[in-house]
């Protein structure tokens, strides 16, 4: 009998065992779609839809779960994309980790995104490790007895640069010192816009200083960097593509060096891979946030003033002055040098 995929929505597998005898065995395809269609890159989503009416339904239907939360049910609400008829991108597709990564040489895993919910565990990617539960901090910020914790509190309130409890210390994740670990807490959407794309915006009102995110992707070191940009630059000229590389520099206390920090979300981030430029400087700040007990910071966005519920969060990529040849800026702001700033690495 010849491969069948009817009204019934039943398929004979046509792929012939080992003994080369072929199965007997019926497959629904309603049964097996959930542990393959999540796996399938957009372009191979929509090429499947095609070939039946079942399959189309469920590839619908794992698009309406991938555009109701880029987070993959791993924080603590979902992150919806919004499009209101500006073109008809459902949802941009990129493999999702809380917090930063080593980089990958090659192209990264598969990850499932869509049709059931996924469990942080499901992601596949390396995560950070939790605290025991019931072990306290004793620093005084942790608001106990200052003996006995190693981590450098007092140090606090560098401009730019936050310290943070880690695995260094004693405490749990419930320790008033760490701010940026527990995950994203407010409500964010990522809303379609003409001209820049996607961009990240407010779902509710946000108080000044508040945790927003981390900018979570690849580490990568300056020379990785460099490459990856100078590709990201040459598929720009074709216009269907955007990157996400961030480059931070922290001034070491001597004044005299720099550490750069090179993280790319182009391919493996979290929801801060869509936050727009604004030439005015936008309302978030940038913060370098070092945990006790870890050897690289980690780059993180607080509210630089109050945001009002569907604001865009946005913040200043650079000085556009230093890229006369730079891409058109949409950011509207009265000061807006109509120039994206320079994204040379
Ligand atoms: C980190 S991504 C931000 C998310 C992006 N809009 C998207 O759709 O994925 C950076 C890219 O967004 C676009 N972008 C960011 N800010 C912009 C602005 N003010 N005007 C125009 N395009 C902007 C540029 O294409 C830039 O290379």
């Amino acid at each position: 009998m010849s491969p069948f995929i009817g009204k019934k929505t039943w398929c004979r597998k046509s792929m012939t065992n080992n003994n080369g005898k072929k199965p007997n065995r019926i497959v629904q395809l309603s049964d097996a779609a959930p542990y393959v269609l999540p796996y399938l890159y957009p372009a191979e989503l929509s090429a499947i839809s095609l070939t039946c009416k079942t399959l189309h339904l469920l590839a619908k239907s794992v698009t309406a779960v991938r555009s109701s939360d880029a987070c993959r049910n791993s924080e603590k609400l979902p992150i919806p994309f919004v499009n209101s008829a500006v073109d008809n991108h459902p949802y941009a597709y990129f493999i999702y980790t809380p917090t930063q990564v080593l980089s990958f040489s090659d192209d990264p895993p598969r990850q499932p995104w869509g049709l059931y919910p996924l469990q942080r565990r499901d992601l596949g990617l390396i995560l950070p490790p939790t605290l025991e539960d019931g072990a306290r901090c004793e620093c005084e910020r942790c608001g106990n007895d200052s003996a006995g914790c190693p981590c450098p509190c007092s140090r606090q309130n560098f401009s730019g640069l936050r310290w943070e409890c880690g695995s260094g210390c004693i405490c749990d994740l419930e320790c008033s010192n760490r701010v940026s670990q527990r995950g994203i807490s407010i409500r964010l959407k990522i809303v379609r816009s003409p001209g820049k794309g996607w961009g990240l915006h407010a779902g509710q009102f946000i108080r000044s200083g508040e945790f927003i995110c981390e900018y979570a992707g690849e580490l990568l070191t300056t020379k990785e960097a460099r490459k990856r940009q100078e590709i990201y630059d040459k598929l720009k000229s074709t216009n269907k593509h955007t990157s996400a590389l961030l480059v931070v520099r922290e001034h070491l206390p001597s004044g005299n060096t720099c550490m750069r920090i090179n993280i790319d979300a182009t391919k493996i981030g979290n929801i801060a891979r869509f936050i727009n430029h604004s030439c005015d400087g936008g309302n978030l700040s940038t913060v370098l946030v070092r945990n006790s007990g870890a050897l690289l910071p980690r780059v993180c966005f607080f509210a630089s003033k109050d945001i009002l519920k569907d604001q865009e969060l946005t913040f200043s990529y650079g000085d556009s002055g230093l890229n006369p040849n730079g891409s058109k800026c949409f950011c509207g702001t009265s000061c807006c040098t109509g120039i994206m700033p320079s994204e040379h690495t």
